[in-house]
Formats: structure tokens, sequence, C-alpha cells
């Protein structure tokens, strides 16, 4: 198997504030991984870390042996960010945000051709948007919202797809959806780090969990992360992060 993701001693404070402390991960290629943690455990940190939003204090990153930046330019990855961070106000159609996936393979052309028009309409199929793709993306519902940007990243071709808490603000039918979606992108072999403090939907959806509280208290497959035992240390009881 080759290896999707390796963080080696990433340390990374904000002022004096320790939010990663000395993580190690290695995520296989193929597998949908979850990022869990409460609040603060830092995987919002790790997440961007892994992206290449922020840049560690100490410490290495790979995507697929190339370094974050390196593996954005090349559309390796693939973000869909939370909610709260997208401005959904903005006037844009569902076709345009799926075609931002095209754009870096166009270099600064940003004109599309037939195949990246073709790509964004089998994106847009895909995720069962199809007839959406004239709305504006303020008037989808949560999930939609999600499966939008899930088909940027599918007509990107992204071999990484990072999601952060996907099921906040979408009902229990769209999040059945979007797990289903998820594990046949997967199948495809690319590789879904899903970032979440919320795990109803975590057994259904992840082959294996990382339990982040500022280090890696675990990372195993799904059954041993969620075992009582793990959960407890990585959820305290105590719901702060001590130093
Ligand atoms: N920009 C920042 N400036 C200062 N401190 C920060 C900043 N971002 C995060 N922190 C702190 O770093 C720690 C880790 O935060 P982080 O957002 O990574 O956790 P999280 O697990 O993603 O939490 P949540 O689930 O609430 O998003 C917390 O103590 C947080 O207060």
């Amino acid at each position: 198997m080759s290896t999707a993701v390796t963080a080696r001693g990433v340390t990374v404070h904000y002022g004096d504030v320790l939010a990663l402390d000395d993580v190690d991960i290695t995520v296989q290629r193929g597998r949908i991984c979850g990022l869990l943690g409460m609040n603060g455990s830092g995987k919002s940190t790790l997440f961007k870390s892994l992206i290449g939003l922020v840049k560690p204090d100490r410490g290495t990153i790979t995507l697929h042996d190339k370094d974050p930046a390196a593996a954005r330019r090349e559309g390796l990855i693939a973000y869909v960010p939370q909610s709260e961070a997208v401005d959904w106000a903005f006037p844009v159609r569902v076709v345009d945000v799926v075609a931002m996936g095209r754009y870096g393979a166009l270099g600064g052309a940003r004109r599309l051709k037939a195949a990246d028009r073709a790509a964004v309409d089998a994106a847009l199929e895909r995720v069962g948007l199809s007839d959406l793709a004239g709305n504006q993306i303020g008037e989808l519902s949560g999930g939609q919202r999600k499966r939008a940007f899930v088909a940027r990243g599918i007509a990107q071709d992204a071999r990484l797809l990072f999601l952060d808490e996907p099921f906040a603000g979408v009902d229990k039918r769209s999040e059945a959806t979007i797990v289903e979606l998820l594990r046949s992108l997967r199948d495809e072999g690319r590789t879904i780090i899903v970032s979440t403090h919320d795990l109803a939907a975590v057994p259904a959806l992840c082959d294996e969990a990382i339990l982040l509280r500022r280090k890696v208290i675990l990372h195993g497959d799904i059954d041993t992360a969620l075992s009582p035992e793990h959960l407890g240390r990585a959820f305290g009881l105590d719901g702060v992060v001590t130093s």
C-alpha cells in the first residue's frame, strides 16, 4: 500500500497556546480516516496544517510524497470547508462552484474547454445536483452545499479529499447520501480525511480514526477507536484540553 498522508513531529503554537504537540500520523491511500476530538483538541489546526494553510513550528508533512504546497499546486487535494467558513450569500451558481475544480488544470486561462465542461457535468451528475446546477449556492440545503463542494473535488479529480465537519447542519437523509458518495469515492482509490466532533456518522463512514487531544491519543481501525476506553481518553469528562 502506498502512503497518502504522513505527519512527523508536527507541533503548532498560537502565541503561548500549544495546539498540536509532536503529532505523528500515517494514512494509507484508499482509506476513509476520521479525525476525532472534542472542541479545542486541535482538529482544525491539524487539518489546516495537512493542507498547507497553517505552517507548523516544527515537523514535516507529506501528501503523496510531496509537501502540501506542491500537492495543492498539482491539484491532488480538495478541501470541503466548514459551513461557517463560507459566505453563502456570495452570488455564485452551483455549476460555477464545481467548475472551480477545473481552473487548476487550466493554469491562468480560466476558460473551460469542452472536456472541462464534461468533467463538471459528470461531477454534478455523480453527486445528484445536475438539476440544481443553475441555482445560486446559497439556495441549496446544507447537505446539497456539501455535495457541491465534493463535486468540485471530483471535477478536479483530487486524490485526497479533506472534509471539515461535513455533517454539521445536514439532515439525516442527506448525511446517508453523503456517506454513500464518499464511500464510492474511496472505492475508486481516493483517500478521504474527515474532521468531526460529531461521532454519530463515523461508524458508517470511516475505516479508521485518529483520536486527537493535542497529541494523537490513538490511531486505529474504527471499532478500536470508538471503544469507550479510547473515546473516554480523547473526549475526557473534564471537557477541556489541559496542559
Ligand atoms: N487563530 C488562533 N489563535 C489563537 N488560538 C487558536 C487559534 N486557532 C486555534 N486556537 C487554539 O488552539 C487550540 C486548538 O484549536 P483547533 O481549532 O485546532 O481545535 P478543534 O479541535 O478544531 O476545535 P473545534 O472543534 O472547536 O473547531 C484551541 O485551544 C484553540 O483555542
